[in-house]
């Protein structure tokens, strides 16, 4: 019989937790690197992990130590499940321990906070690997739903189809299906800018306002979202696929994302400062607002309702005042060359996949679809 697949999972939290789950459960014996023993121990003997997801029992095949060495010894894969903004320094510590040919998925939904970049760029530039051996995961993935197995679908991308082929292979199981595509930039900037757009949405939900707002608020939310990927060099197709539109949905509307619960927070009337302290889990998105906000003005994109949940986090915007800023800065008539207000040329790359789905319906389904 062949030696069975042995993947490592770095990060014990909610996501790191419940992927290790979702490996084993596709047949891989999983080694997860949990930070502290006490943790790693209660993995290890009693297959549970009572601090993240609760009442979940966790399959036999998967294993836990704080030993990064032993984590990552034989590990043929490499999910990388920590808060964005200490994968740097944790990359330190992983770096001479690597196997040579291990692959590297980033889990993560953030931009560093100090570079901008994005979680495989700082990857690539931590772990000095090719970026062929890199890949990301991304979706609507709220990992307690999938801990329950709850059936759902995610993307797996990489530079190399190749390698997010192998990925997708090993992340698949009866309820966790994995596409893949080769747009990293927009796979993973559809996980971050959903995290801002929830906070948005949680914001006018702990105000109080209704569903107009929030559909309005993630229809244009998704708008940024594409705007700013596609400056960036994202496929348009991308966001309107499951790492942008449908990790959107699933975040907007769910009290189990904890960017949306910040917002709610937020929109009640608390300080950024409180909301930060009573957080137990990482809400990524406060700390990429501002990154973001920057990488935007150096492509000229106009994001509205990220600027305003700035101004709120930085309690200049009341939160009351967040949805009749819904509009955009610019004086431009509103006529029939626009769409909701945004600039449309007829070629607008926000558009494209929508026609595309459109004359996909209208010739039978005869084009293939990505995701
Ligand atoms: N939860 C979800 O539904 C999903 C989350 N994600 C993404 O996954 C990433 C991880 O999130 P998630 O698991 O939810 O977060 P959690 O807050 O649930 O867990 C964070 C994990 O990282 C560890 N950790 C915290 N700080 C450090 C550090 N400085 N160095 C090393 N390890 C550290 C924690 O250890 P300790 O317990 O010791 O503090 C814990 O194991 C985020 O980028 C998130 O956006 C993506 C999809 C779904
Ligand atoms: O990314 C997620 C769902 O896809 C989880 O969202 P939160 O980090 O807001 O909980």
């Amino acid at each position: 019989m062949p030696p069975r697949r042995r993947v490592t999972v770095l990060g014990a939290g909610s996501w790191g937790t419940t992927f290790a789950k979702i490996l084993a459960d596709g047949g891989s014996d999983v080694t997860l690197w949990a930070r502290r023993p006490e943790l790693a121990r209660e993995i290890r003997e009693a297959k549970r992990n009572s601090d993240y997801l609760p009442g979940i029992n966790l399959p036999l095949t998967v294993t836990a130590t704080s030993s990064l060495a032993e984590a990552l010894a034989g590990a043929e894969m490499v999910f990388v499940s920590i808060p964005s903004q200490s994968l740097r320094d944790n990359l330190a510590a992983i770096k001479p321990l690597l196997p040579s040919e291990a692959l590297v998925i980033s889990l993560m939904k953030g931009v560093e906070k100090k570079s901008g970049l994005r979680m495989s760029e700082v990857i690539e530039l931590g772990l000095e690997i090719d970026r062929d051996r890199i890949a990301v995961a991304s979706g609507p993935n709220l990992a307690l739903e999938i801990a329950k197995e709850q059936p759902t679908a995610a993307v797996i991308s990489s530079q190399s189809l190749e390698t997010a082929q192998r990925v997708a292979m090993v992340a698949s199981n009866r309820y966790f299906r994995s596409f893949v595509n080769v747009d990293v930039i927009g796979t993973e900037f559809g996980g971050v800018l959903k995290n801002l757009i929830a906070v948005a949405i949680g914001i006018v939900d702990g105000v109080g306002y209704g569903e107009n707002t929030k559909a309005s608020i993630i229809t244009r939310g998704l708008a940024e979202m594409t705007d700013f990927a596609v400056a960036y060099g994202a496929h348009a197709d991308t966001l309107a696929g499951l790492a942008g539109l449908g990790d959107l949905i699933a975040t907007s509307s769910s009290s189990l994302s904890r960017n949306n619960t910040a917002g709610r927070l937020l929109g009640q009337g608390y300080s950024f400062a409180d909301v930060v302290k009573s957080m137990q889990q990482t809400a990524e998105g406060l700390a990429s607002v501002a990154p973001i906000l920057e990488l935007a003005a150096a492509k000229g994109v106009d994001m509205p309702i990220v600027r305003q949940v700035s101004e709120v986090l930085a309690g200049t915007l009341n939160p009351r005042d967040i949805a009749p800023h819904l509009t955009t800065d610019s004086d431009e008539p509103q006529g029939e060359r626009t769409i909701d207000g945004r600039k449309n040329t007829g070629g607008s790359a926000f558009w494209r996949p929508f026609k595309r789905a459109f004359n996909q319906l209208r010739d039978g389904g005869r084009s293939s679809s990505r995701d």
